[in-house]
């Protein structure tokens, strides 16, 4: 039996409608706009596709956008300097700095710099911290993106073995926290599972996938989940986004794994799309949080 194509465009709408009228009865009551500052650093092609991207999403759902573009050669001084600026500027609600930034400039610097109540990427060793403590202020973009997929698409998690395939600081890790917490913790059905992370140095990595009712792709290697690796009936969520001499593919072999899955994520079209507008949600609580705490 063929998999079920999760529709992850067709999800983010459906949040994005709700998300527009929370940030219109917000906007309504308080008489203020929520407001994101992204900070762009270089040319990256693909960067500036996803800032766009995210800016075009604010208009839509009622968020302010202030875009700060900033030459490659930018001194982490200098971007300490905006992020300063920023933190202060009351109608900046959110600040997001896009990744990867150019080398040379010390990430960690700089994201440890947004104030913890800003920090809508929830990067900041403020919020991860409590967000593996199950009291989160906001929740990661892709992760929770992903939560929302399985949560919206009745996959439920409890009970079940996910396996999450990479250990990065942006998807790996903070996935597979939210998987094995409490469901009330994030709002969804989508916990409450018992979590395995494999990595680079793992070295009996497809036993282990056969074992999963989730998969969790997010290891940045183009097609490396096939249909061996993978339990018939299990659903699989593909995080990568490779860009190949094909064109733009995932982190798992798509037609293969397809054949096998109960459900899977397409790539285009599949966790991307919620990665920008749980953003938007999370500038939406950031705002709420700064009127109540004001
Ligand atoms: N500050 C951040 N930097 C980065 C993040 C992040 O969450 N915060 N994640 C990624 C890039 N990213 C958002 O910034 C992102 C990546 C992909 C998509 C998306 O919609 N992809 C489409 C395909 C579009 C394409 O690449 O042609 C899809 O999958 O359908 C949205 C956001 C790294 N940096």
């Amino acid at each position: 039996m063929a998999a079920t194509i999760l529709d992850g465009k067709a999800i983010a709408k459906q949040i994005e409608l709700e998300i527009t009228e929370r940030v219109a009865a917000f906007t309504a009551k308080s008489g203020s706009q929520p407001g994101l500052a992204a900070v762009l650093v270089g040319e990256d092609p693909a960067s500036q596709v996803y800032v766009r991207n995210k800016q075009r999403a604010c208009e839509r759902v009622g968020i302010a956008s202030f875009m700060h573009r900033l030459p490659a050669n930018t001194t982490a001084e200098g971007l300490l300097k905006l992020v300063a600026q920023l933190n202060a500027d009351a109608q900046v609600s959110g600040i997001l700095v896009q990744l990867p930034l150019p080398g040379g400039i010390d990430q960690t610097l700089i994201l440890d710099a947004i104030d913890p109540s800003k920090d809508v990427d929830c990067f900041h060793p403020h919020n991860v911290g409590l967000v593996s403590q199950g009291r989160p202020r906001f929740l990661p973009c892709t992760p929770h993106g992903v939560m929302q997929i399985l949560h919206r698409s009745g996959i439920a998690a409890a009970g079940k073995h996910a396996v999450v395939i990479g250990r990065s600081e942006i998807v790996g890790k903070p996935m597979a926290m939210m998987l094995m917490q409490k469901d009330s913790t994030c709002g969804s059905s989508a916990a409450n599972a018992t979590v395995t992370v494999c990595h680079s140095r793992t070295p009996n990595m497809p036993e282990i996938c056969r074992t999963a009712d989730i998969v969790i792709a997010a290891i940045g290697k183009p097609r490396f989940v096939t249909a061996d690796m993978v339990k018939p009936g299990a659903a699989v969520i593909d995080v990568g986004i490779n860009r190949t001499e094909d064109g733009l593919c995932g982190d798992v072999d798509f037609d293969s794994v397809k054949q096998v899955a109960s459900a899977i994520t397409p790539v285009p079209g599949g966790v991307g799309p919620l990665t920008i507008v749980m953003l938007m949600e999370n500038t939406l609580r950031a705002a709420e949080w700064q009127a109540g705490n004001d």
